[in-house]
């Protein structure tokens, strides 16, 4: 579902921020991505969504080879990515359920679908009774909890994280990476970049370790069971 063949990004002339990477993310593998900062986790997910290009190597994300992909082929692609940051960029003004409506509305999805799909997503994040509320009114968990609705709420195939649990608590983060894991198990491609090695290594699946722009491991952390396809 992802697949990276030799990239190689460099910013500047001479800055690399990925060497050489390679490895292949099957559908419905849930996979974390790890490494020092600024060892090019960010970059690596910019990447697959086009954000950047590669300045060397292929990305092919869906079976599509990104190095070919138009400009404007980029927003229909981004459709089938959803994304989760760590400050989650949520709308203080607006509430939760404008709040997850906003990727469907852009997409002009008809108004009697959107509040099918909005309650859907909610459902799944377990705030299904909070949907009148300001983002404000939430904890943390729950702020990322309505990214995450937001991410999925258009079903994308693929779903990125970055650093989703840097402000949360060790039981919350928990809560997120779980979250994370229900929907790699009905299919979706889950790559979820985070420090937090702890948990990492609690979720035991396949880590890619990035250490200076190259990858070192592709391998499970534990010695248990892979859960790679
Ligand atoms: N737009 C940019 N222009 C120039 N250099 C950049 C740019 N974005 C990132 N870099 C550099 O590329 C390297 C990798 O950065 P990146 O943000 O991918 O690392 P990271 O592993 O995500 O770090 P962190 O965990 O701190 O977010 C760093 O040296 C960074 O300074």
């Amino acid at each position: 579902m992802i697949e990276f063949r030799q990239v190689t990004k460099r910013y500047d002339s001479d800055h690399t921020a990925l060497a050489q990477v390679n490895f292949l993310i099957h559908r419905g593998e849930m996979v974390f991505l790890t490494g020092h900062s600024g060892a090019g986790k960010s970059t690596l997910l910019k990447l697959i969504m086009v954000m950047e290009r590669p300045t060397a190597g292929e990305v092919i994300v869906g079976g599509q080879r990104l190095n070919q992909l138009p400009r404007r082929q980029i927003p229909y692609l981004r459709r089938h990515i959803g994304v989760v940051f760590q400050n989650h960029q949520l709308l203080f003004d607006r509430t939760v359920f404008d709040n997850v409506a906003m990727p469907l509305e852009v997409m002009g999805v008809p108004h009697r679908d959107i509040g099918r799909r909005v309650r859907a997503a909610l459902d799944k994040v377990g705030l299904l009774r909070k949907e009148k509320m300001n983002p404000m009114q939430l904890s943390g968990g729950e702020q990322q909890r309505v990214g995450i609705a937001r991410a999925v709420v258009n079903k994308p195939p693929v779903l990125l994280a970055d650093e989703p649990t840097g402000n949360l608590d060790p039981e919350l983060s928990a809560d997120i990476m779980n979250l994370f894991a229900r929907f790699s198990q009905v299919g979706v491609t889950v790559l979820i970049a985070s420090h937090d090695i702890a948990l990492v290594k609690a979720m035991d699946r396949r880590v890619l370790t990035l250490d200076h722009g190259r990858l070192v491991t592709s391998a499970p952390v534990s010695s248990g069971a892979s859960h790679g396809r």
